[in-house]
């Protein structure tokens, strides 16, 4: 049998809105059971989730091409719905990668990358769930493109996922539609910095600019009331490195595997309604094991 493995992401580092994202070690397998008359999806996610042809995995799969004949398919996954780690993308990219291994075609990463950042709306959590580890992108005349960034290695994820969900779309539309050209002058200044910090190795500029947002971070703060608390928590321990993971509400502090059990210690102790573990940066992207029978 085979199973397509995709991670989760975490998109934006605060100041890469819509072009930065990282893989982090929770991942989504969909393993292709045999063929059958109808597409059915044995999945975890309980009824909000189809299990039948309208699930997000297979609706992308026949976007591919709408005549694969129809599969079971087993779906697993450690990445929680709309908690703003990415879990839409990975289904997406998860359906891409299914859809082009049943028709047969050579799977081309690439093409995956314009496929699921067309669909998604945006390159910053597709790009690291096709390839891995930090990824820088850009969407210009020629397509997607995205660069792998050098990203520390002591440093890890202390990631709170609350208890309660919060829709991209939703998170989106409370974003303002204009700039002032201030606030667009420090974004692209300290965004150029961070990934100068990342090609130095420097990690202690890396953790202070992704506190830097000034174009999202700001507008979301009220919907994910966690974000402030969990950074001011981390600011007295004497860290930097916290930010909305995507359009929250989970929260991201990059520290280094030594700082990672003090923060997740405290971040406990707050008692809040949700779950903070320590996830490491995933560096491969997608993978496959097996194959069909
Ligand atoms: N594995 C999956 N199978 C089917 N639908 C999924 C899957 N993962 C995510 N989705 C859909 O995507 C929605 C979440 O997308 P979104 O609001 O963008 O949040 P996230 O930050 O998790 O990507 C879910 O509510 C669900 O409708
Ligand atoms: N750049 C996007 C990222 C959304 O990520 P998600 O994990 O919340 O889907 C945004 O900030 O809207």
């Amino acid at each position: 049998m085979l199973t397509i493995t995709v991670p989760a992401s975490s998109a934006n580092l605060g100041l890469g809105f819509d072009c930065l994202g990282l893989a982090l070690d929770l991942n989504l397998t969909v393993t292709i059971g045999p063929k059958t008359n109808t597409w059915q999806v044995d999945h975890p996610f309980g009824a909000d989730i189809p299990n039948d042809e309208s699930n997000l995995i297979v609706q992308t799969a026949r976007f591919v091409d709408p005549d694969i004949p129809p599969h079971q398919l087993v779906v697993k996954s450690d990445i929680p719905l709309a908690r703003g780690l990415g879990s839409s993308s990975s289904a997406l990219v998860a359906g891409l990668f299914l859809g082009h291994y049943l028709v047969g075609q050579t799977i081309n990463r690439h093409q995956i990358l314009q496929e699921a950042a067309a669909l998604e709306g945006h390159p910053d959590n597709v790009a690291p769930t096709i390839l891995g580890g930090l990824q820088l992108t850009d969407e210009n005349k020629i397509g997607v493109q995205a660069t792998p960034l050098p990203f520390p290695k002591d440093l890890v994820a202390v990631t709170f996922i609350p208890d309660y969900s919060l829709k991209t779309a939703a998170a989106r539309a409370a974003l303002p539609t204009t700039l002032a050209l201030k606030t667009a002058v420090h974004q692209s200044q300290h965004l150029a910095n961070l990934v100068a910090a990342c090609y130095l190795g420097d990690q202690k500029r890396l953790m202070a600019l992704v506190e830097e947002d000034q174009m999202h971070e700001p507008y979301r703060a009220d919907l994910a009331p966690e974000f402030l608390q969990i950074r001011t928590l981390a600011h007295h321990l004497g860290l930097a490195g916290t930010y909305l993971s995507g359009a929250g509400p989970t929260v991201v502090s990059l520290v280094t595997k030594k700082q990672a059990d003090q923060l997740l210690e405290a971040i406990n102790g707050l008692n809040l309604n949700g779950t903070a573990m320590v996830l490491a940066v995933q560096q491969t992207g997608t993978t496959f094991t097996g194959s069909l029978d």
